[in-house]
């Protein structure tokens, strides 16, 4: 695409050099650049960009985007320079590739927790329902049946618009993404066309990345300020920041609530392990899905599907039949009836949550016993706050490691520790390896009783230093029970 038409709407200070080249490929990273391509210079949390513009230079470089133009400027390079280039990239994307959010109905979700599974729920009706659907998520990214691994849960600019024009390509007329906070923060989504947009919750998380509840509060809500006014704005009416989210929309704005009265109503009637009876807007409906934070999920399901034009009592019909995403709430039951959960509460709110749901799932005097960790180079303030739930919902609790990536697994867990009360001292265990945590668990447990691996649900590695070693807790878990019943 020629450079002129690629900077179509993009603010810009200053160029220099030949402005009527072709660009082929777009890159943040100098060490993809070469003939042809154009490399974005970033600030980035570990390493400035800029400091890599010379060696894209030497690799033969077509066109440097930045913020500080170099003085040592090469003669067959053209330089543009804009305030932001992280915000100049994501509209260049969008131009790069023939705006294919404009071409889908693109549906946005964020919120703390539910995005994954909110998301995949309504790929997973859109494609019952008749329609090639793509998805981006935690998980993967889908387009109708093909997988495509995903690194991010909201993947840089180039990669989501590329992986929308792929959709366009391949006839998807609708497509539901994730929308992170940092995907915010970096602009990932600038360019993009949203058809609607949906607010799961708000608590605390990634204060490592955003410094304060306010910040990260502010990056969210900055997707609902950015959505046209053709879009629907789906907020969730009982989360305290509801409200707030939708405050400087331009969106059509639009609720949900089990609590008050919103554009779409649910109510649990009944819970069980396998399922729950909700209401929802006058209907009664059995849901394979349980839990609370489930009903929530369900309910903006069907109300964004609803304001996607769909017939409401065919989508609760159809919504009836789908089961939890991988590793939400997955259950590994064994032959001797011990109920194994691996869900991927990396929160101290959905670890709550699930626990909660738990408990009110409890018979008689079923144990609950759960295996937890927080991962490395992430939110340290979660670490104590994660491990007093734990003690505070549990019966028995194992501490142990996350993905530890490159910190020290025994520091991680001290972390944790220090927010075990007193009380609960006896009842908990720490240990580092993940495996033998989840056997002593397993070991620990008897028919009946509730073994919870909370934190990495799909994930199948254990990311230490740099390095993904293979990990299911899933699998572990199957292991563990194969093992207890073979001793007994
Ligand atoms: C904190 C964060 O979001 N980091 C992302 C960010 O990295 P960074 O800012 O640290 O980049 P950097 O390493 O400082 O490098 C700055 C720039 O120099 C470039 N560079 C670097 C080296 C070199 O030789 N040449 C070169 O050009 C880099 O490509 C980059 O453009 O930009 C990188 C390139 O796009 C991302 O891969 C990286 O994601 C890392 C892997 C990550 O872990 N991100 C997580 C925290 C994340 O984004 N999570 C959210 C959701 C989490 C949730 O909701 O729970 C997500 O959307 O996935
Ligand atoms: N609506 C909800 N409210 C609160 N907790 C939820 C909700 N939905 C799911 N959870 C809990 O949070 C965990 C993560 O859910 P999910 O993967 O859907 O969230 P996410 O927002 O995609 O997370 P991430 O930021 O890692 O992408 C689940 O395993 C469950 O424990
Ligand atoms: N998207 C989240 C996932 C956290 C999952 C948990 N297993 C961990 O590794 O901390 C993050 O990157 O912060
Ligand atoms: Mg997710």
């Amino acid at each position: 695409m020629q450079l002129t038409n690629l900077l179509y709407k993009v603010p810009l200070q200053s160029t220099s050099g030949n402005m009527s080249v072709d660009v082929m490929k777009l890159t943040m990273d100098s060490r993809q650049a070469g003939p042809g391509s154009l490399f974005a210079a970033i600030r980035g949390t570990q390493t400035d960009g800029h400091q890599f513009i010379d060696k894209a230079v030497e690799q033969g470089v077509t066109v440097i985007l930045c913020e500080e133009l170099p003085d040592n400027r090469a003669n067959d390079v053209t330089y543009v320079q804009v305030q932001d280039t992280s915000y100049a990239l994501g509209l260049m994307a969008a131009n790069f590739y023939e705006h294919p959010s404009q071409k889908l109905k693109l549906v946005g979700v964020t919120g703390t927790n539910g995005k994954t599974s909110t998301a995949t729920l309504l790929f997973r009706l859109f494609r019952q329902r008749g329609y090639r659907t793509g998805l981006l998520s935690t998980v993967q990214n889908q387009i109708d049946e093909t997988v495509i691994p995903a690194t991010h849960t909201t993947p840089d600019t180039i990669a989501l618009n590329e992986l929308l024009a792929q959709m366009v390509q391949r006839g998807c007329s609708h497509c539901f993404m994730e929308v992170s906070s940092h995907a915010m923060v970096q602009h990932r989504v600038v360019g993009l066309h949203f058809a609607g947009g949906i607010f799961t919750n708000i608590t605390h998380d990634h204060l490592d990345f955003h410094e304060t509840f306010d910040n990260y509060i502010k990056a969210k809500k900055s997707f609902f300020d950015q959505l046209p006014a053709s879009a629907f704005a789906l907020t969730n009416l009982d989360d305290k920041r509801g409200l707030v989210m939708l405050q400087n929309t331009a969106a059509r704005k639009e609720s949900y609530s089990l609590q008050t009265l919103g554009s779409f109503k649910g109510r649990i009637l009944s819970e069980g392990l396998f399922g729950m009876q909700m209401d929802v807007d006058g209907r009664e409906v059995w849901f394979k899905l349980t839990g609370r934070f489930n009903a929530y999920n369900l309910l903006a399901v069907y109300g964004a599907a609803v304001l996607l034009g769909e017939d409401a009592e065919e989508v609760l019909t159809q919504l009836s039949s789908l089961a939890s995403p991988p590793g939400r709430f997955e259950m590994v039951i064994s032959d001797n009836k011990i109920v194994g959960i691996v869900d991927y509460a990396h929160t101290p709110d959905a670890l709550q949550n699930v626990l909660e749901t738990i408990a009110g799932l409890r018979q008689g005097n079923e144990q609950v016993i759960t295996v937890v960790g927080c991962g490395g180079n992430r939110d340290v303030t979660k670490r104590p706050i994660m491990a007093e739930i734990a003690c505070k919902f549990s019966d028995r609790v194992i501490l142990t490691s996350d993905n530890p990536r490159n910190e020290d697994p025994m520091a991680i867990l001290e972390q944790m520790q220090a927010g075990v009360p007193p009380i609960h001292f006896k009842k908990t265990q720490t240990i580092v390896d993940r495996h033998e945590a989840i056997f002593q668990a397993v070991a620990l447990a008897g028919p009946h009783d509730v073994v919870l691996v909370a934190g990495k649900g799909h994930e199948t590695y254990q990311e230490i230093k740099g390095v993904k070693y293979d990990f299911d807790d899933r699998q572990v878990l199957r292991e563990a029970f194969q093992q207890s019943i073979s001793e007994k």
